[in-house]
């Protein structure tokens, strides 16, 4: 055990001399230092309270958390106190920068196995001291895990962590969501029962493949998409094939620790005697292999972020430009005969035949055109998302990762190339749960389709289901209770010190600072090229570190510079272009229409070349905006429903009028859904308050209930 308490590091800034800047988070910069008065060189993460002043429990709980643990392998905070309107967290300097920069400077296609072996272990037991404590991490993952020059592993960032002691409000912050999400459990973002240490568990496994890939699975996705996923999809994994390089240990570890059901996932105790670890090695070895040669951390970071600066300037430009580019894209359009509309109408919008068939039997291109427009701008203030926000999560959504990257494990034999965003419903032959016998089979056409599975997921959500999903995941319960009609303070005797901050003040902050996984702001646009790999072209990310590597509220918007369709397979079934749920294949793309499609509309075959590159240049935002509408749709059928039963209507009926009512003419429909959105809106609110009333009155009475056993015990 160290114990560098008994050092006693002064209170004082003038003691201390800031150096370079060696990390960057949501809410902190850190800075190598020298502790003048000791001459010793420490890391001094610098929060300004003013900008943090919605997360002060947080910060509190940091603190706290870390002054208090004493393990070799959790980073433990030598001193804090406050200068000026900033707080300084004095901690032991780690040279080597967390895994997920080293990655990033020199790794990124992930580390070898004996490496993540010793990463891991070292992790492990840092988990088993605090969860013997009480304490969960709630956001392990490779930015969190730092290293010392000798190789010494270190879990950091206590900034969310919770702990299973805490009772009454405390206890309370154990039901709130936060995280990073693609690190994070299904429990912790269903927020049914809560959850323990074991979603712990879930994000170690989570950060096992990020170890072996270079980046989290669903990293690339926006972070409502990666909620549904995680909800829908069978766990990810390594796959059989793609992973060939790893051990069966290996893999038989990331399918313990990613399983659905948190009771099944073992505890970290249980998980340290895991035969993988037998692989580990002293953490020497991480010094000697993956920390030899690597520049100063300080210079690290430093051309990280101006690597990224660059990318943000390139890309936007790039982003500019293509706004300009679809301006014209559209205009063209719209000079483009109907026949071609038509057809692409039967391309892009197939799946929304149910309620868009009409536009192109009935309405002109111009028509459409301007009616998506419309929609797409109706569809942003109507759940009040942020512009850009919006833009990121309708963003063409590629996959830049060789295919089955991070794709459900599966059984060989049955295993079709299927993932959530690859496949239509048509390529789906078979999907099997991977290791997690109550992972259900999964719709993996798209994380949207489901509409059972999604209501569901959706329905778990503590309050307005879709006001929690973009609440970008740092939104604890109070701010719930903020956006309640009632405060339940009022009733429960909060005290109040948790977080108040609104969903735009996450945002904002969000847009201000950037967490530790990336240098960059949100809502970043990411170059991609075609490159060409054997036989298959694809799409790859200009850079590794383009992925999202997130820190918790962050995600990474990716496009194409230009475009280009993404080449996945050229050969069976010809898939062009796979985005969302859309499906284009190479024979759709034709100038003669869907050939599977024989009602389909069929586009003269003198249509000039050039139609379909100005289509093309078009496609890709008309899909996203339908697809964003598509969406919104069926948010409203499925609230119309939830408060139509929940007010003991038959649901049936509730389901047809909700479908009769988009037949409506629009500003009826429009007037119509909004209406009972609202009334929705006000009836979930009131359901949620009364849930969450009996969930205290429950914990009220289990406290009594064993207080009276243990009396009787004695
Ligand atoms: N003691 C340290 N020594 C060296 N580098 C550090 C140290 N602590 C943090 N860093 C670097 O600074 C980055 C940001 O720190 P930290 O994670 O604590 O900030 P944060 O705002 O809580 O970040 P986030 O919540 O985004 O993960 C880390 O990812 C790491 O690269």
């Amino acid at each position: 055990m160290e114990h560098v308490l008994e050092k006693r590091f002064p209170l004082n800034a003038e003691d201390y001399k800031l150096y370079e800047e060696v990390g960057e988070g949501v809410s902190a910069s850190v800075y190598r230092a020298l502790c003048v008065p000791l001459n010793e060189i420490v890391a001094i993460k610098v929060l300004d309270l003013e900008k943090c002043n919605n997360d002060l429990d947080g910060i509190r709980r940091e603190v706290q958390t870390m002054s208090l643990i004493d393990h070799p392998n959790v980073l433990q905070a030598h001193c804090s106190f406050t200068t000026g309107h900033n707080l300084w967290v004095v901690m032991p300097y780690m040279a080597g920068g967390s895994c997920l920069h080293i990655m990033k400077s020199a790794y990124p296609e992930g580390f070898e196995e004996p490496v993540i072996a010793t990463l891991l272990h070292e992790v492990l037991k840092a988990l088993v001291y605090l969860h013997a404590h009480g304490h969960i991490h709630r956001d392990v993952k490779a930015g969190n895990i730092l290293l010392d020059s000798n190789g010494a592993v270190k879990l950091a960032d206590f900034g969310v962590s919770a702990c299973m002691f805490d009772t009454g409000d405390r206890q309370r912050s154990r039901n709130t969501f936060v995280g990073t999400p693609c690190w994070m459990a299904p429990e912790v973002m269903q927020q049914l029962h809560g959850y323990d240490f074991k979603a712990d568990i879930w994000s170690f496994g989570i950060t096992a493949l990020e170890l072996a890939h270079g980046h989290a699975p669903f990293s690339k996705y926006p972070p409502m998409k990666v909620l549904l996923m995680t909800l829908q999809n069978a766990p990810p994994g390594l796959d059989y094939e793609r992973d060939k390089r790893f051990s069966k240990a290996f893999k038989e570890l990331v399918a313990t620790c990613l399983v659905k059901d948190p009771k099944k996932r073992p505890s970290s105790e249980k998980l340290l005697k895991h035969h993988f670890f037998r692989h580990a090695r002293a953490s020497k070895y991480l010094a000697r292999t993956i920390l030899d040669g690597l520049a100063p951390l300080g210079d690290r970071f430093r051309s990280l972020k101006a690597k990224e600066a660059d990318l943000l300037v390139q890309n936007k430009a790039l982003y500019e430009d293509k706004d300009q580019l679809s301006q014209v894209g559209l205009f063209l359009v719209l000079c483009v005969n109907d026949c071609l509309w038509h057809c692409l109408c039967k391309v892009m919008f197939y799946e929304y035949s149910f309620s868009l068939c009409h536009f192109s039997v009935s309405l002109c291109l111009r028509c459409v055109v301007l009616y998506v427009q419309k929609e797409y701008i109706r569809g942003i203030s109507a759940w009040n998302f942020n512009l850009e926000d919006l833009k990121s999560q309708a963003a063409l959504i590629q996959d830049d990762d060789i295919p089955n990257v991070d794709e459900p494990q599966k059984d060989k034999k049955e295993k079709v190339r299927s993932d959530d965003f690859r496949d239509s419903a048509e390529t789906i032959s078979s999907v099997t749960a991977n290791h997690s016998d109550d992972a259900p089979t999964q719709n993996k056409e798209d994380g949207f389709n489901n509409l059972q599975d999604l209501e569901g997921s959706l329905a778990s959500f503590p309050s307005k289901p879709l006001q929690a999903l973009k609440g970008c995941f740092d939104m604890c319960e109070d701010d719930v209770n903020n956006n309640s009609p009632r405060d339940l303070d009022h009733d429960y005797g909060n005290e109040s010190s948790g977080p108040s901050s609104s969903l735009q003040q996450n945002t904002n902050n969000q847009q201000k600072k950037f967490p530790s996984g990336s240098l960059l702001p949100d809502n970043f646009l990411f170059p991609k090229k075609v490159v060409t790999d054997g036989d298959r072209d694809y799409l790859q990310t200009k850079y590794a570190s383009e992925r999202n590597h997130s820190g918790p509220l962050q995600y990474r918007q990716k496009r194409d510079t230009n475009n280009l369709p993404l080449v996945e397979d050229t050969s069976d079934g010809a898939f062009v272009q796979r985005r969302g749920r859309f499906k284009v294949t190479s024979a759709d793309l034709s100038p003669m229409g869907p050939s599977n499609n024989a009602s389909g509309p069929v586009v003269s075959p003198t249509s000039p070349p050039n139609q379909n590159f100005m289509a093309g240049a078009i496609l890709p935002s008309l899909q996203c905006i339908l697809q964003q509408n598509g969406l919104q749709r069926e948010e409203i059928i499925k609230l119309i429903k939830y408060a139509e039963q929940s007010s003991g209507k038959n649901a049936e009926s509730v389901e047809a009028g909700a479908v009769d009512s988009l037949q409506v003419p629009a500003t009826t429909r429009e007037k119509e859904l909004h209406f009972q959105v609202v009334q929705l809106q006000q009836s979930i609110g009131s359901l949620v308050e009364e849930l969450q009333r009996q969930k205290m009155k429950n914990v009220q009475l289990e406290k009594q209930l064993s207080s009276m056993i243990n009396k009787m015990e004695k």
